[in-house]
């Protein structure tokens, strides 16, 4: 039986007085590809924000590897081995993809200069790219640098927003490749995505949310495409 690597109970959030997500329970075994999926807008990107602690939840707990982490800082999160790579291309557009990877690593002070290697062994197409300036990338790379980035702080839980949106789809069977051996490799990994072929055949568990509030959760294996379709037309 797997450990819960990721433990959610309770969790209440939103913006002032615009509440966003009811009541969320979520449990995460180590190892395995969990994705959250749901028409836009119904609070997936809030709820990564809220586990990642770039928003405080209203009520409820969050607990990552046996700890409570639900009042830590974001930055205490990453040091205990949560990456987050948000929505969008989430780097430092005026630095090089070198720089953009060691600052990464620099900043959680987990492991040493192989997991940059090992980013890059992941995603091969950066290595020619290490001198250029990040805001130079075209999408798919600056997504693949945003995942890199996540990864050099040597995770045990990797949070991905939507990866593949709006990127070609060579790349996206990159990135989907890369999701298969971050797994395989024992780290978890909580997904957001859209495209819903791909969250199927990554997943290993599927939550749907709608409106704030989860409407199913189990086993990938469980739920037949028809029925996974159904739910995501809600
Ligand atoms: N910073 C914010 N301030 C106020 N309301 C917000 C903020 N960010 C998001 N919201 C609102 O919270 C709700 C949930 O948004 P959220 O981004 O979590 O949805 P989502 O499921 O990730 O959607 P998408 O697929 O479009 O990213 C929406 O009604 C959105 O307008």
């Amino acid at each position: 039986m797997n450990t819960p690597h990721l433990s959610i109970h309770g969790l209440h959030a939103g913006y002032g007085r615009a509440r966003v997500l009811f009541d969320i329970d979520l449990t995460i075994d180590t190892g395995t590809i969990a994705c959250v999926m749901g028409r836009n807008g119904v609070g997936k990107t809030t709820l990564l924000n809220t586990i990642a602690g770039l928003l405080t939840p209203t009520a409820g707990t969050i607990t990552h590897n046996g700890t409570d982490i639900t009042r830590h800082p974001p930055h205490t999160r990453t040091r205990n081995g949560l990456a987050y790579a948000p929505q969008g291309h989430a780097t430092f557009a005026p630095l090089t993809v070198a720089d953009n990877l060691h600052l990464a690593h620099r900043a959680t002070r987990r492991g040493g200069p192989e997991l940059i290697d090992a980013a890059l062994d992941r995603f091969p197409r950066l290595q020619p790219l290490l001198h250029r300036r990040a805001g130079l990338l075209s999408g798919g790379q600056a997504r693949q640098l945003a995942i890199a980035r996540a990864l050099v702080t040597d995770p045990t839980l990797l949070i991905l927003d939507e990866p593949t949106e709006g990127i070609q789809p060579s790349i996206v069977a990159e990135i989907e490749q890369a999701i298969t051996h971050i797994a395989a490799q024992g780290i978890t990994v909580l997904l957001v995505e859209q495209y819903l072929d791909l969250a199927l055949r990554l997943a290993d568990t599927v939550t749907v949310i709608d409106a704030g509030r989860i409407v199913h959760s189990g086993d990938r294996a469980d739920l037949t495409d028809d029925t996974a379709h159904a739910l995501m037309a809600i």
